[in-house]
């Protein structure tokens, strides 16, 4: 399972939001922390095929994203960071609408959905509208949609924002154990430090560029600071962090 990209750039306008990106990340559980307009969304926007890059390229499993974008979008689960679940459809209908659209047949679909509300606690919502949800619930979901076709690469951006803590822990855990027991590519996008662990895979990035990429506490040894906020504060021009 890998991403990896080549010398991406994108231009609003004349604004280049990346610049020269290149990139290259495999299984497990890998934070790409910036502060806000380091270009993270747009980024996301170009893995997912939304934006075209100006110049370079994405594989993603190794499939070209330019010319096997059908193979790519099978086996990769997406949680933008505006929710884009349907607020008068129960959890169930939300799920198993999306699980047809990958032409998972209603049984497998059923089978997929319990297992993974399970996981997320989430299994006596099975039959409420999505209104009627917290926020961090309607992220579960939004994780758990995301999830129904068993992906292998996961993309989450800001996944986390406006949540409470507990709400937080559960979400970061959760995704962190699937990048181990499945395999899981997880890109995971954060201006968040403190859901940063010391052996968390860490690519920081600032004005459309990647400044740091390696494991956390690795990179702080390396730039001979005491911790993850510090190594964020010298690699970032406008550091602003909650
Ligand atoms: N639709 C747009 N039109 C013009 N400029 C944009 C647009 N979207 C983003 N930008 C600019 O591109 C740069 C990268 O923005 P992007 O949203 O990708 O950053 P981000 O890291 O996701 O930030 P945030 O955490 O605030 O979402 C910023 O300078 C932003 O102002």
């Amino acid at each position: 399972m890998s991403i990896v990209t080549n010398e991406l750039t994108f231009y609003y306008g004349k604004k280049a939001a990346i610049d020269g990106l290149s990139l290259n990340i495999n299984s497990g559980f890998n934070v790409l922390l910036g502060p806000n307009g380091a270009g993270k969304s747009t980024l996301f926007s170009m893995l997912t095929g939304l934006y075209q890059s100006a110049s370079g390229d994405i594989k993603i499993n190794g499939y070209d994203l330019n010319h096997e974008r059908a193979k790519i979008m099978q086996s990769m689960g997406v949680v933008f960071q505006q929710s884009t679940l349907d607020l008068d459809l129960s959890v169930k209908q939300n799920l198993t609408y999306y699980a047809a659209l990958h032409g998972i047949s209603s049984s497998q679909a059923l089978e997929n959905i319990s297992e993974i509300l399970s996981q997320l606690q989430l299994t006596q919502r099975l039959n409420d509208k999505v209104r009627s949800l917290n926020g961090g619930h309607r992220r579960r979901v939004e994780i758990a949609r995301a999830l129904i076709h068993q992906p292998k690469v996961l993309l989450l951006d800001e996944a986390t924002v406006g949540l409470d803590i507990d709400s937080r822990k559960m979400i970061t855990e959760y995704v962190g154990s699937l990048s181990q027991q499945l395999g899981i590519c997880v890109l995971w996008a954060t201006h968040l430090i403190d859901e940063i662990a010391a052996d968390d895979q860490l690519i920081i990035i600032d004005d459309g560029k990647i400044q740091a990429q390696g494991i956390s506490g690795e990179l702080c040894k390396k730039h001979n600071v005491a911790d993850v906020y510090q190594l964020y504060r010298s690699l970032t021009a406008s550091a602003e962090i909650s």
